[in-house]
């Protein structure tokens, strides 16, 4: 008999916590996998107790998924090269920040089959240009990885509440596989053979949502926001495929990770709440991430400066302007207003590949 997979994952957030109790479950009725999945935590004390044990004795991660028992196979472990050293597949679900340092953690310990799927909802930037999670990834561990992302409130889905996500996966049989671990009936996976297209998308939407809160701050109505919405998911598009639209698939846009997690972000995430009370309050994002999150981490004002330093730097910012807005609003004291200025843009000459005028 071949030894079992071995399911891992890293991270265990608000959507770390909800991933962990869904792979938790699937495994359980899965032959071919281990029933044990470890759980790297970023270990901290919560109440004079450590997280882990926490986890490990009362089967909760009561600071960041309150509320909702993880099943007795999920293992909490402060060790994250320990988490990965025997696991075929590795699930990476931290806020995007942290994603170098974490890598450089594990380097070397990982097996040379495993796998791995991102989670994540971010994009780095380097000299060459930007980097989606996956690729970042798959530099530091030389493993294939796929990636998840689509409208996927974790405190929802933690609910049982139905919902649909996009596995993005360029190898057919891998993606029966992660769509096995994922899939349950209040949360469907579709796959695609997209994988950086699925990132992109989850990702960029995290700045236009930051876009929908300042629309919320300001008083305004579903109008002001849907006009928003229209031209972020557009803006979105064109920066995509700017970048990389010879790899992308235009359909892409329209699965869960697409136009549904513009939606659902712009109406329920914790990066349009936390915009609204930047525009309420006058105070920074940093501070306000600090105050109201518990831990949580936003990824929208920092993916916004992400952005600007790639359009900044190729001077393409006439082509964004909604993104160039909402980069000035939190980071150069532009007023919330400004966020109106020089929208009318003509995205009907968008097409597949990267726009002529750019
Ligand atoms: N929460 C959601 O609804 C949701 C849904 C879909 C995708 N995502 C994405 O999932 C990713 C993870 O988000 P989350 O919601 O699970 O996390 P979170 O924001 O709820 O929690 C922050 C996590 O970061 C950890 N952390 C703090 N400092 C750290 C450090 N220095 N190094 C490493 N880890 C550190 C904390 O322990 C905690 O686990 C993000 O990219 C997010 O955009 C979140
Ligand atoms: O709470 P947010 O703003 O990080 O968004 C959560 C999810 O990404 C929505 O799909």
């Amino acid at each position: 008999m071949s030894p079992r997979n071995k399911v891992c994952i890293l991270g265990s957030g608000n959507w770390g916590s909800t991933a962990a109790r869904i792979i938790a479950e699937n495994v359980t009725k899965l032959p071919s996998f281990d029933n044990t999945v470890k759980i790297w935590v970023y270990e901290e004390i919560v109440d004079g107790k450590k997280l882990t044990e926490i986890i490990n004795t009362h089967h909760e991660n009561v600071k960041y998924l309150p509320g909702h028992k993880l099943p007795h196979n999920v293992v909490a472990v402060p060790d994250a090269a320990e988490v990965v050293k025997d696991a075929t597949h590795i699930v990476v679900v931290i806020p995007h920040q942290f994603i170098q340092h974490l890598l450089d953690t594990i380097h070397g310990s990982t097996r040379p089959d495993a796998r791995a799927i991102s989670l994540i909802k971010g994009i780095g930037i380097s000299n060459q240009g930007m980097t989606t999670m996956t690729q970042i990834i798959h530099r530091t561990l030389a493993i294939p990885v796929s990636s998840l992302s689509g409208a996927n409130i974790a405190n929802e889905i933690a609910e049982e509440k139905y919902c649909e996500t996009t596995i993005g996966c360029s190898d057919p049989d891998e993606a029966i596989v992660w769509r096995s671990l994922f899939n349950t009936p209040y949360f469907q996976v579709n796959c695609v053979n997209d994988v950086i297209g699925v990132e992109f998308c989850g990702a960029l939407k995290n700045v236009v949502a930051v876009g929908a809160g300042f629309i919320d701050g300001l008083g305004l109505g579903n109008n002001t926001k849907a006009a928003i919405i229209r031209i972020g998911f557009l803006e979105m598009r064109r920066l995509a495929m700017h970048i990389s639209g010879a790899q992308i698939q235009e359909s892409t846009f329209m699965e869960s990770c697409g136009i549904a997690d513009v939606i659902t972000t712009c109406y329920g995430g914790r990066n349009r709440r936390l915009a609204e009370e930047f525009v309420k309050t006058g105070k920074s994002m940093t501070q306000l991430e600090k105050e109201l999150l518990n831990g949580q981490k936003l990824q929208g004002y920092l993916t916004a400066g992400e952005v600007h330093s790639y359009i900044d730097s190729r001077g393409v910012n006439d082509h964004f302007p909604l993104f160039t807005n909402i980069y000035q609003i939190c980071y150069e004291g532009k007023p919330p207003h400004s966020i109106f200025d020089g929208l009318n843009v003509d995205f009907s000459n968008d097409t597949r590949t990267p726009s002529p005028a750019l």
